[in-house]
């Protein structure tokens, strides 16, 4: 046994604190506690349950940090992907508590060998890190023929999402047969993750793209304060929250919804939509607030209230228009307009720089989780198209793609299990 196996990062490092307050926590809710009782993880040192009946990462209270990266499976043998996804686990489980990945970490290793864990993290504690991991259709099927045995598994409704009105997709940033969402409070917790997790997929699959994402665009549980977006408004209000009564409905996929292997499981989209930054700030604050509906100080609806009042989309003025304009973002975007449908939004900022003019190359890496793709493409058609939400005078919608995800893993259990196992 390696001299600090199993000790976390931190405890090795003799950081005091961490390891007394190790108490577990299961996708955000302390072991024992209800539904109605949400605790909001110490972001510092208690690190966020890897197993459960669902996977971590989708309600758990969204950290601050993610970084995001889509994969390619360069193996075409199903013994060496199965291979893969049970080398990830163990070494996500690991990284979620805190530790290091192998058996002999960063330092311990033979002086000759390349060190098991790259050793970024060392000192650092979990920091709220969860791993979540989503399969593409390609992964299944590619150019009309099955993969590692795969063909009768995908699920109908796993397929590239359509094109919408508006959209420039890159094809790089584009599909891909695996995504793995790492979110942690710490940004080199969340790169140390994915790095490594990159770095044991070697000569088995290779990274599409990867993106970085900090302030959390929305919130996931009620516990949690409305994040801002790059416009500068909240963003998240009236995201489905884990304490709503219909949250499994809205995103946990149901037996007789599809293949057995998914129940537990949700969609996942992922979007990069580049923001016109420069041209938005020259809006007028009256102009901002009717594109998003919503004022920009409270983030109360323009149908009066405050953050959490409810939308009154029929609600007029004095002048007889609307008070929530129609073409506004909200009232695209709302369930009433969208034949119900709603989502977990669960997306972060990120700035790549700036552009070969000098202007901000940012925007919103947009995430979601759903029980079925079709409640996100309901929404998107709805917004999508010049005429159609205010906001894409200002959107780019630049990457695309949709994964599922399968259920969470039993403590001998694989990602994928349910899949492949
Ligand atoms: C297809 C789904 C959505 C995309 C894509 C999307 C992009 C996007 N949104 C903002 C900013 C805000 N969105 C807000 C609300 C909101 N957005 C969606 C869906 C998509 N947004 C929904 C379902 C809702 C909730 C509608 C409702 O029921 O009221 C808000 C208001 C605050 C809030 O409720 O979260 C803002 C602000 C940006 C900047 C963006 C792309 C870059
Ligand atoms: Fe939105």
């Amino acid at each position: 046994m390696s001299e600090r196996s199993p000790l976390s990062r931190r405890a090795l490092l003799g950081a005091a604190g961490a390891g007394a307050v190790a108490a577990s926590v299961a996708g955000g809710y302390a072991v024992g506690a209800t539904r109605d009782e949400p605790v909001r993880p110490d972001p510092e040192a208690v690190p966020v349950a890897f197993e459960g009946r669902h996977q971590a990462g989708i309600l758990t209270p969204a950290q601050d940090r993610l970084h995001f990266v889509v994969l390619d499976v360069t193996t075409e043998s199903r013994d060496e992907l199965v291979g893969l996804l049970k080398e990830w686990t163990q070494a996500a489980r690991k990284l979620t508590q805190g530790n290091e990945v192998g058996v002999y970490g960063a330092v311990a290793g033979a002086p000759e060998a390349p060190p098991e864990d790259t050793g970024e993290a060392l000192g650092l504690p979990a920091s709220g890190l969860t791993l979540t991991i989503g399969f593409g259709p390609s992964l299944f099927e590619r150019d009309g023929r099955a993969r590692f045995g795969l063909g009768d598994a995908r699920p109908a409704d796993l397929v590239d999402l359509p094109l919408f009105s508006g959209d420039r997709l890159e094809p790089s940033l584009t599909g891909g047969d695996v995504a793995i969402q790492a979110c942690a409070n710490d940004p080199q917790v969340a790169v140390h993750a994915i790095r490594n997790l990159v770095r044991i997929a070697f000569g088995r699959a290779s990274v599409r793209y990867s993106q970085l994402g900090f302030g959390r665009t929305s919130s996931t549980s009620a516990s949690q304060a409305t994040a801002r977006n790059l416009f500068g408004f909240k963003d998240g209000t009236a995201n489905v929250k884990s304490e709503d009564r219909d949250v499994d409905d809205v995103v946990w996929v149901q037996q007789g919804d599809g293949p057995d292997w998914m129940v537990g499981g949700s969609y996942l989209v992922a979007r990069r939509i580049d923001m016109r930054i420069e041209t938005w700030d020259r809006e007028p604050l009256a102009g901002q607030e009717a594109i998003i509906g919503r004022a920009k100080g409270s983030g109360g609806p323009l149908s009066g209230g405050d953050e959490h009042a409810t939308i009154d989309l029929g609600k007029r003025g004095s002048d007889g228009q609307p008070l929530i304009p129609v073409t506004s973002h909200v009232a695209k975007a709302h369930p009433d307009n969208n034949g119900g449908a709603r989502i977990l939004r669960r997306g972060y900022n990120f700035v790549n720089g700036t552009d070969g003019l000098g202007q901000l190359a940012a925007g919103l890496f947009f995430i979601s989780y759903q029980r079925s793709p079709e409640q996100f493409v309901r929404i998107q058609r709805n917004l999508a198209g010049p005429t159609n939400d205010a906001l894409n005078e200002y959107l780019v919608h630049r990457s695309s793609g949709l994964f599922a995800c399968p259920p969470g893993v039993g403590p001998r259990g694989f990602w994928g299990e349910t899949l492949l196992g």
